[in-house]
């Protein structure tokens, strides 16, 4: 029985989102590197969230129901350290038909990938994430961290969950029995930011954004890669998309695209 918090995403909705997914038949499109989704919401400021550490809905339920599916046509779900600590997310896919909601087992559930160079996230058993491992709807995360020894008693807890310290760079295991295929980074600023800088732009598959009607203000958690200059040092574009399209999904618009290398 599908459970109460479980969402919808309308068949006849589904088409014109297929062009810009991942390829089902697990095919990437640079050797040994997942095919890479850009996604997030932002107000029309720019702002993931109204102020650093909060969490802020821009989502409405449509376009909600649109990154729930998107999570469930992907293998991981990335997010900076600062997204864990101020969102406590559950990053799970909570769409009816899914592993836990409707369906045994755990497929179409992504992995979370939490990238925490020195393992700040300070998390429990009280975390969102491990609620919902405990409840059968979601799969416990891997940790990309810098240090070569990441805590003990954090290693265990997360090991006891079936999830796993990697260290930095890491999103394919040895014994490629959890190929990473497909990997969907929702934010938040800091690592949208640094991978829309030049350096790291052509890692981007697919640019996949919900825009919300609104303004947050200034304050904001804001989506804004550093400035670039051309050879005459005049200030161009720090990034910009082609292949555009974009569909309105109830109050909200979400554009899709390719980042212009
Ligand atoms: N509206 C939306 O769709 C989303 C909103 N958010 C919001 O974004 C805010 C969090 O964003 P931020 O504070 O910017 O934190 P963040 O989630 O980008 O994490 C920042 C941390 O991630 C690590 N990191 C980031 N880029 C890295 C890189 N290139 N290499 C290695 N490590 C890297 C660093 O440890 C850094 O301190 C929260 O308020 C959250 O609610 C987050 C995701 C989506
Ligand atoms: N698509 C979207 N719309 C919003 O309005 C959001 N605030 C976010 N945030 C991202 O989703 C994560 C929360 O996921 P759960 O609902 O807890 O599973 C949050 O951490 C951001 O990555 N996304």
């Amino acid at each position: 029985m599908a459970s109460r918090d479980a969402l919808e995403f309308p068949e006849s909705d589904r088409g014109f989102l297929e062009p810009q997914l991942p390829p089902q038949d697990g095919s990437t499109p640079r050797p040994d590197m997942p095919f890479t989704t850009l996604t997030f919401a932002t107000s029309l400021d720019s702002s993931l969230a109204i102020s650093p550490g909060t969490r802020t809905v821009l989502s409405g339920p449509q376009s909600k129901a649109m990154t729930h599916y998107l999570r469930s046509r992907h293998d991981g779900i990335l997010i900076g350290v600062g997204t864990a600590l101020a969102d406590d997310p559950g990053l799970n896919c909570r769409l009816t038909g899914v592993g836990g909601y409707g369906k045994e087992g755990l497929e179409g559930q992504p992995r979370p990938i939490v990238i925490d160079p020195s393992a700040r996230w300070d998390f429990s058993d009280d975390s969102k994430l491990f609620q919902l491992c405990r409840q059968g709807r979601g799969l416990a995360p891997w940790i990309v961290t810098s240090l070569p020894e990441p805590p003990a008693q954090k290693k265990e807890k997360l090991e006891q969950y079936g999830g796993r310290f990697l260290q930095l760079k890491m999103v394919t295991l040895d014994d490629g029995q959890h190929r990473i295929d497909c990997v969907m980074i929702e934010g938040g600023a800091q690592v949208i930011n640094s991978l829309l800088e030049p350096q790291s732009m052509s890692l981007i598959d697919r640019v996949i954004v919900t825009i919300a009607p609104t303004w947050l203000g200034q304050g904001g958690v804001v989506v804004s890669p550093p400035r670039r200059f051309d050879g005459e040092g005049n200030a161009i574009s720090a990034a910009r998309l082609k292949n555009v399209r974009w569909y309105p999904f109830g109050e909200d618009v979400v554009l899709c695209g390719q980042v212009r290398i």
